[in-house]
C-alpha cells in the first residue's frame, strides 16, 4: 500500500509507477467529475468503465435521464439498480424504468435489505468491470456497498436523518475488489449526485432511447432536435420509432438544462 497526499492530483482507481518515493500517474481511460454548488469542478474517480445508478421510488424527475447522459459522456457504461424492491411501492417505479430504458441500459432490480437480485449485479460486475453507484440521497448507495462488499462497513443512514447532517464522516474514497471479480470504487464525493450537470450538447446526443437515431444523422451536426429542418429525431417520433412520451420529456429536460447553462454561463462558469 502507498499512501497518497491528498493533493498529489491523484484519485481513486488511478493506476501509478512507484518509482523510488515518486508515483508516476498513468494516462486515465475514464475521468468522472462532479460540480460542487459553488461551480468549482472536482475529479471523483479515475478509469472507471460502468456507472450504477441507483433508483427508488420516487427519482427526482428527469433524474435517470441525466445520470444516463453524464455517464456516456464520461465514456461509462451506465446500468440501473433498482433498490428496495422488497417494498410494495418500488413495482410501480421498476415497470416504468423496463419500460423506458430496456434496449438502452441493463436494469437490475434488487433490495440491498433482502440480499436479492444481487447475484446479477455480482455478475454483471464480475466479467472485469470497475464501477461506482450514484444516486439520490436515501435511495441505499451504501446499504448496497455494504452488502457487496462486506469489508466496507459503511455507516448506513436513518432515513429520518434526511438532511445527513453529520453523517458522511468518511473522506476517502477507497476501491474494493469483490470476490467474484471486478471492483467497486466509494466514492463520498459523489454520494450525491442529485444534480446531475449536463450540457444541452451531451443531452441531444446522449439522450436514452435515441440511440436509434445512431447513423441517422440530422441535418445539423449540433441539432438539438427540437424543430430544426432535417432532424432525423422528429422524423422517428413521426414514425412512431421514438416514443412521443419520450420525445416529451427529452424537450422538457433540454429547456431545463438550456436554463441551467445559461445561469452557469451568467456566473461566469465554465462549461466542462
Ligand atoms: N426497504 C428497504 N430499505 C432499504 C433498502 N436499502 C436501503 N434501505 C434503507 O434506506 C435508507 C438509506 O440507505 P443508505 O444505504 O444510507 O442510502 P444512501 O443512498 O447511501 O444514502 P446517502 O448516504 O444519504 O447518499 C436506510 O434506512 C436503509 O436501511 C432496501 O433494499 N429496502
Ligand atoms: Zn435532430
Amino acid at each position: 500500500m502507498v499512501r497518497v497526499k491528498r493533493n498529489s492530483g491523484h484519485v481513486v482507481g488511478d493506476d501509478v509507477v512507484v518509482a523510488g518515493e515518486v508515483l508516476k500517474q498513468m494516462p486515465r481511460k475514464t475521468e468522472l467529475r462532479r460540480r460542487d454548488a459553488r461551480g468549482g469542478i472536482h475529479l471523483v474517480a479515475a478509469n472507471l468503465d460502468v456507472l450504477g445508478i441507483v433508483v427508488a421510488p420516487d427519482p427526482p424527475s428527469g433524474f435517470i435521464d441525466r445520470a444516463i447522459v453524464a455517464a456516456r459522456v464520461a465514456a461509462l457504461q451506465p446500468f440501473l439498480v433498482v433498490n428496495k424492491c422488497d417494498l410494495a411501492e418500488t413495482a410501480d417505479l421498476l415497470g416504468k424504468v423496463k419500460n423506458t430504458y430496456t434496449g438502452s441500459v441493463p436494469i437490475f432490480p434488487v433490495s440491498a435489505a433482502h440480499k436479492s437480485g444481487l447475484e446479477e449485479v455480482q455478475h454483471f460486475l464480475g466479467v472485469g468491470h470497475r464501477g461506482a453507484f450514484v444516486g439520490t440521497t436515501g435511495v441505499g448507495k451504501s446499504s448496497l456497498l455494504n452488502v457487496l462488499c462486506p469489508e466496507i462497513g459503511l455507516k448506513v443512514g436513518a432515513l429520518s436523518d434526511y438532511k445527513g447532517l453529520g453523517r458522511h464522516t468518511t473522506t476517502v474514497s477507497t476501491l474494493h475488489a469483490l470476490s467474484g471479480g471486478g471492483e467497486l470504487v466509494d466514492t463520498p464525493g459523489f454520494r450525491d449526485f442529485g444534480l446531475v450537470e449536463i450540457s444541452e450538447e451531451d443531452l441531444a446526443i446522449f439522450f436514452p432511447g435515441f440511440e436509434e437515431h445512431d447513423g441517422i444523422s440530422c441535418r445539423f451536426r449540433n441539432c438539438r432536435h427540437r424543430s430544426e429542418p432535417g432532424c432525423a429525431v422528429a422524423e422517428q417520433v413521426n414514425q412512431g420509432i421514438i416514443h412521443a412520451e419520450r420525445y416529451a420529456t427529452y424537450l422538457e429536460i433540454l429547456t431545463e438544462v438550456e436554463k441551467e447553462q445559461a445561469e452557469f454561463r451568467s456566473k461566469g462558469w465554465k462549461n466542462q
